[in-house]
């Protein structure tokens, strides 16, 4: 699935639906990027996988009001970076929502990924929205149903893809790895905790 628009438009999914916006932030992405590249105090995180401990294949932060409990970790938010509540303020002006956390995401090239999962932790409430912003290197964004139906988008530098609707409960998504040469990639996530 790759459209190309210059304005937002849902596109329905069986059981969820998405907002996706290819050139939302083209005209800031470039500077977005540099500015958060070097001011984000990108952490290194690690995850237990069948009992043994591994450096996360990523950087990340988490930044806003609360504190986020996911993967069996709690983390303590890091206060708004200026720039960054900016973008929550355009993308929350998009999306007719307000949003109190962002998971930052920062992958150094193409064997930084992420891997299959719902954002459902009970801290996002029953029907979560999620808009996400990405910068940098292209990346393949895979989505999976429980019914084994598949959906791709090309997340490119610039634009704003939304999870919206019940998909949190029928759908997982994931960022799969690419050649290690590709390039560096921040992504956005922000998100709206109870
Ligand atoms: O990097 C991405 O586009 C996906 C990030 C993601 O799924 C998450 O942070 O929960
Ligand atoms: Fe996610």
């Amino acid at each position: 699935m790759q459209l190309w628009s210059d304005a937002p438009q849902w596109l329905a999914l069986n059981q969820g639906r998405l907002l996706w916006w290819p050139d939302a932030f083209a005209a800031q992405a470039d500077i977005w990027q540099t500015r958060l590249a070097a001011e984000i105090p990108w952490q290194q995180h690690r995850l237990t996988l069948f009992g043994r401990e591994h450096d996360e294949p990523r950087l990340s932060c988490w930044m806003g009001e609360l504190s986020y409990r996911y993967s069996g970790k709690t983390r303590l938010p890091e206060p708004w970076h200026p720039l960054v509540r900016d973008i929550a303020r355009r993308v929350e002006a998009i999306c007719e929502q307000s949003f109190n956390g962002v998971l930052l995401n920062l992958y150094r090239h193409g064997q930084d990924s992420m891997g299959w999962h719902a954002d459902n932790e009970a801290a996002l409430g029953v029907n979560p929205m999620i808009a996400s912003v990405s910068l940098g290197a292209s990346r393949r964004f895979v989505l999976r149903h429980a019914s084994g139906e598949r959906k791709e988008i090309q997340l490119n530098h610039g634009s704003l893809l939304v999870m919206a609707g019940e998909m949190q409960h029928h759908w997982q998504h994931a960022l799969p790895k690419m050649a290690a040469s590709e390039g560096s990639r921040i992504n956005l996530t922000f998100r709206a905790l109870l």
